[in-house]
């Protein structure tokens, strides 16, 4: 139910005039990368499998669909409640990929109806994820590996579901941790979080304490005492009080905020102050967060108050190599600008500005029916960029010299796969004069089977042999070749498909392994940490221009010579040529 009303009126129209069982193929594919950018990370397969998984309408469902369309005939809805995903196969690119637009991220195949139905919810589950991963993934190139980037989103996300869904996909594109807990549990990310401001108000005076004792050690009076030899007379004592306070609750995770009154005079010394303590103590304290004002001077301002604090405490504090924590509206411009100013910084929280997705509020994937009872189809538009690539396709990656990636290439089901070490000649799918020639040294299948329904063989063998009786050469050739596939991947074993791209993989890039499974049967996704590395490994074998932040050089994305000249033909033959008087 979670779908738009117009799937089901147009699968009423679908059953009514017969067409609800003709063989489809649907591309869910995206135009245009996000950001600015020139490469997209794909993700949100793994829901979608759950979801056709489970696929069905409920009893309470269909009553409820009976009284939106109060003039659909009865027997409908015993079809609509009869429908399930076993008759469909799907392909995905693994959840992580590096995608490029026109290249399908999911191919569906199966009865129109069914297929149809599948749209918006599809669109759903990965239009976020994979704008929301690969805006993370921004936020980590710009930060560099050695960043610790926390997601502080939760409370300013698109409701509940959003952040949740922001806190798993922050963390596929390079994030390594969350404050948002239920995420964090759900999906075994790592939860961390350091203290409010209110934490810090909360605390007036030292007698707010009940007691002073760290070790039996009198935390208070040895901080005073360090402060003091330190020379800073104007700190806050309430402040210090509170930092004493989160100190005796977490001695060896102590990481105190330290802007609630004056960062410089009161924040950065009450913390060498108790850390200083604690180091003597034998624990190891974290360090601090700045929530406000100028990140880069404050970060270089409190780098160089440890060391001159720590070289005048004897050099045996441990507070030179306290972490200095930022947050504060941080977006990638910032961050970029950051880097500029040369930042002390060892770790980041970001919240707004990752999770709403601040540059680009939404991913436009889209959904598009690409062929029909072996028929392929193409949708025309005045936008080149919006006309759709006709036929069932694969996609593969075709790597060059050094393990770089070269070219995508679209490859229609019935032709034959691109071979190392062979030639191949591809396209621009609709300028004339942009094709290459290129011989990849291994060529990467994109598409791997995620779901194959139970009926889904029986379905297109059906398919094939009423086709095989029908006229049309064109059409019978297409379904026989979508049941021959169908055939081969059950031979493989329906029940437990094993996709994997990584047999022809570039070392370090290869996609995790994921069992996947028919109807019914048990599936292992790869983990999120898996997939954040397969994110990692790809990109960086990806050349560098693809990449950057400003003004990347666009992938390429090819058809075959075969591919072209078949869209074309398509083209002229949907699109007559007008007449003007
Ligand atoms: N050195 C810097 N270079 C570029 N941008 C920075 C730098 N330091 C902070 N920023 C960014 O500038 C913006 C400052 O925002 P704002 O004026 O709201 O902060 P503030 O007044 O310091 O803090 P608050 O309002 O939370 O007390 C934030 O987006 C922050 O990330
Ligand atoms: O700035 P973000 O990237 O969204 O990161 C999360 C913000 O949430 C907290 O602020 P809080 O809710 O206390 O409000 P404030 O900073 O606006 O005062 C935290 O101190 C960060 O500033
Ligand atoms: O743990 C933190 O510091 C935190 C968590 C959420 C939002 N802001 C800060
Ligand atoms: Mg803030």
């Amino acid at each position: 139910m979670l779908t738009d009303m117009y799937q089901v009126t147009m699968v009423y129209a679908y059953w009514k005039s017969g067409h609800h069982n003709d063989s489809s193929v649907f591309d869910m594919f995206f135009r245009k990368n996000p950001f600015g950018g020139e490469y997209t990370v794909f993700a949100g397969s793994e829901e979608v499998v759950r979801f056709v998984q489970t696929f069905r309408f409920k009893p309470a469902d269909i009553a409820y669909l009976r009284t939106v369309l109060p003039t659909a005939e009865p027997a409908f809805f015993d079809f609509l409640g009869s429908l399930d995903a076993s008759e469909v196969r799907m392909h995905s690119l693994p959840e992580g990929t590096i995608a490029f637009p026109r290249i399908p991220c999911i191919r569906v195949e199966g009865p129109l109806a069914v297929c149809q139905l599948l749209e918006t919810t599809l669109l759903n589950l990965t239009n976020f994820a994979s704008l929301m991963a690969t805006n993370a993934c921004r936020f980590r190139q710009a930060a560099g590996d050695d960043m610790t980037l926390v997601e502080f989103g939760l409370r300013r996300a698109q409701g509940p579901d959003g952040a949740i869904s922001a806190s798993r996909y922050s963390y596929i594109g390079g994030f390594d941790a969350t404050s948002n807990l239920a995420a964090a549990m759900r999906h075994g990310i790592t939860p961390k979080g350091t203290h409010a401001h209110s934490f810090v108000s909360a605390f007036t005076s030292f007698s707010d304490l009940p007691s002073r004792l760290i070790d039996g050690v009198d935390v208070v009076e040895r901080a005073l005492e360090v402060r003091r030899r330190l020379g800073f007379s104007s700190a806050s004592d309430s402040e210090l009080a509170a930092f004493v306070a989160y100190a005796q609750a977490f001695p060896d995770g102590f990481l105190a905020l330290v802007d609630t009154y004056d960062t410089v005079n009161s924040g950065i010394p009450n913390f060498m102050a108790v850390a200083t303590v604690l180091s003597e103590l034998g624990h190891k304290p974290v360090g601090i967060r700045l929530d406000s004002g100028d990140l880069a001077y404050l970060s270089k301002r409190a780098r160089s108050m440890f060391v001159a604090a720590d070289a005048r405490l004897g050099g045996s504090s441990a507070l030179a190599s306290s972490a200095i924590m930022a947050s504060n509206n941080i977006n990638e411009a910032v961050l970029h600008s950051l880097n500029d100013q040369g930042h002390q910084l060892d770790a980041l929280g970001v919240g707004t500005h990752l999770v709403t997705c601040q540059m680009q509020p939404a991913l436009g994937m889209v959904f598009k029916l690409v062929e029909i009872e072996g028929k392929a189809r193409i949708k025309i538009s005045q936008d080149v960029s919006k006309v759709t690539i006709p036929g069932a396709k694969d996609a593969f990656r075709l790597v060059g010299k050094h393990d770089i990636p070269i070219l995508d290439l679209l490859v229609p089901t019935s032709e034959s796969a691109p071979v190392p070490g062979r030639r191949v000649l591809c396209h621009h799918p609709f300028e004339e004069k942009k094709r290459v020639f290129v011989t990849p040294s291994k060529v990467i299948p994109l598409l791997v089977p995620v779901w194959i329904g139970a009926r889904h063989e029986a379905f297109a063998r059906a398919k094939a042999e009423a086709v095989a009786g029908d006229s049309d050469s064109d059409a019978k050739d297409a379904a026989t070749a979508t049941a021959g596939a169908a055939a081969d991947a059950a031979a493989a074993g329906a029940a437990t498909v094993a996709p994997s791209a990584s047999g022809a993989a570039a070392e370090g890039a290869a996609a995790p392994r994921r069992e996947g499974a028919a109807l019914g049967h048990r599936v292992r996704f790869p983990t999120p940490t898996e997939v954040r590395s397969y994110v990692r490994a790809q990109l960086s074998i990806l050349r560098e221009d693809h990449v950057r932040p400003l003004n990347p050089t666009p992938y390429k994305v090819s058809v075959t010579a075969g591919l072209y000249h078949f869209i074309h033909e398509l083209w002229s033959r949907e699109v007559p040529i007008a007449e003007l008087a």
